[in-house]
């Protein structure tokens, strides 16, 4: 039998790939789980082309299951800012009237009613356009609970934040939280929050944006972030309700081997070098779509990583250009200690980008060096292989701290490490083979993300916690269809 479709959600993803994968997975659970919506993904440039991320767009469209499904892409034609490097709020607010345009199209094309606007947390401004088209609107939230428990908090202090703390001065000033089980280090605080160039009430100001909201999906699950999500719901202050939607992610099939440059395995050359591997014998060093470092702390990975003796895959990037975005390395042995290579050839591998899930996935890898986007979190989790904590920018510390101190899910490298501040940037040698050795040894760390890997798969399934919260979230949907 087949259920036609009733209401088309519009929605509104970040352009990057840490927010426009998780997304789009989001759109392909609402729709398998309710025949009755489709979903249109507006999709809007970022300040420049990204490979990875035009790629992974190319590959959306040309994707026809999931127009079978019911979703479906517009493009949203990119504008030009007339500066170099606008902020990303100022960059998506330019969009508000191609994103209303587009929407007034969709209305008028018919047939199906637009049902509402979901978008992304850095997308909040298209709530303006859903307001004045008499539309309700929902936001995902790509991060997690800590993140977002952190917006209502400092917002709802009502001080300016950046000049209340200093993080380069006061680093260890504490901050009580409710939701955290432990005093919160300023230093551990979102670089946006704290910057002084007038950016940090802007950014805190998104918490109003999500208080319009009528309803905010955030991609974890009670299982991780049950004490952060129950404070929420606790708190005077008033917030739309929350659904805790995830762990929501862009997963490789069991037969996705990469591509196949070997026609006899149908594997790629790194999933052929970890299938050589003893199992979780490899530690996995990756940071996230943006995460490089300068030439000299790339050399004291390699120094620390070849002292711990460990077998190791590790995905190195340039430091990025007028662009923003991080290069692969033409010839990584100009930045590596000198024989870095022949000494290490038996025991590892440097790669560029990384097929970070698919590497996740493979049983030879023992622990994952991670910059805790939320994303990688959540994979490491999905995965059951431990993270070694070492963030680098945007909320990545705060994700640390919750990581390390709050759950005990990870182990620590450095999680104070923060290159928007600038503070404690070197990290020695000899921290990185403590960190790797600990990581891979770490016996409690190990068997809580285990457990916590059977708990967050679960949380999906029919009946668990996530899988009844995306069922709430399409009932509201349906009752707030305008
Ligand atoms: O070599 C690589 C690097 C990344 N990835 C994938 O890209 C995604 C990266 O996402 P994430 O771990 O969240 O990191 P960022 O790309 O840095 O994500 C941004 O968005 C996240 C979600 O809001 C935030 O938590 C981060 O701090 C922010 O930097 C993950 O799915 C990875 O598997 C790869 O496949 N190969």
């Amino acid at each position: 039998m087949t259920i036609s479709k009733t209401a088309n959600l519009v929605l509104i993803p970040a352009p990057g790939m840490g927010h426009l994968a998780p997304a789009i997975e989001l759109a392909k659970h609402l729709v398998a789980r309710d025949p009755r919506l489709s979903i249109t993904v507006l999709l809007i440039k970022g300040f420049v082309p990204e490979e990875t991320v035009e790629s992974y767009i190319l590959s959306l469209k040309s994707n026809s299951s999931l127009l079978n499904q019911g979703i479906g892409f517009i493009d949203i034609p990119q504008i030009d800012l007339n500066s170099a490097r606008p902020s990303f709020l100022t960059h998506m607010n330019a969009y508000q009237p191609k994103v209303k345009e587009a929407i007034e199209g969709l209305r008028s094309a018919g047939p199906l009613p637009v049902a509402g606007l979901l978008v992304d947390m850095f997308c909040t401004s298209t709530i303006d356009v859903a307001t004045e088209l008499g539309l309700p609107s929902y936001v995902f939230f790509t991060s997690g609970a800590g993140l977002l428990r952190l917006f209502f908090h400092l917002h709802g202090l009502g001080v300016d934040v950046a000049q209340e703390y200093d993080v380069v001065r006061s680093p260890d000033t504490l901050l009580e939280i409710p939701g955290f089980r432990n005093p919160v280090p300023v230093k551990v605080l979102p670089g946006r929050f704290l910057s002084k160039d007038g950016q940090s009430s802007t950014f805190l100001r998104l918490a109003d944006k999500f208080r319009q909201a009528k309803g905010i999906l955030v991609n974890t699950c009670m299982e991780i972030d049950r004490d952060l999500i129950q404070s929420m719901s606790q708190q005077d202050i008033e917030i739309p309700p929350i659904y805790p939607v995830g762990p929501i992610l862009n997963l490789p099939t069991e037969d996705d081997h990469g591509h196949d440059d070997d026609e006899s395995s149908g594997k790629d050359p790194i999933t052929r070098w970890l299938d050589d591997q003893p199992p979780r014998s490899v530690v996995f060093l990756c940071f996230g779509s943006r995460g490089t470092f300068n030439d000299t702390q790339i050399k004291e990975i390699a120094v620390g990583l070849e002292r711990s003796g460990q077998r190791f895959l590790w995905s190195l990037r340039q430091r990025p250009g007028e662009t923003g975005v991080p290069l692969e390395l033409d010839d990584p042995s100009k930045v590596l200690p000198e024989g870095f290579f022949e000494r290490t050839a038996e025991k590892g591998r440097v790669i560029g980008w990384a097929p970070q899930a698919r590497v996740l996935a493979h049983k030879a890898v023992g622990a994952f060096v991670s910059h805790c986007g939320w994303n990688s979190t959540l994979e490491s989790f999905w995965y059951g292989v431990p993270i070694a904590a070492w963030p680098i920018y945007a909320e990545q510390q705060l994700n640390a701290f919750v990581l390390v101190k709050e759950l005990g899910l990870a182990t620590e490298i450095r999680i104070d490490y923060c290159q928007d501040f600038g503070i404690n940037m070197v990290v020695k040698a000899e921290e990185v083979e403590d960190g790797i050795n600990k990581a891979m040894k770490e016996t409690e760390v190990k068997k809580k993300v285990k457990e916590m890997c059977d708990k967050a798969r679960k949380a999906l399934e029919e009946g668990g916690s996530s899988y009844e919260s995306i069922g709430r979230f399409i009932e509201v949907v349906f009752k707030n269809l305008p």
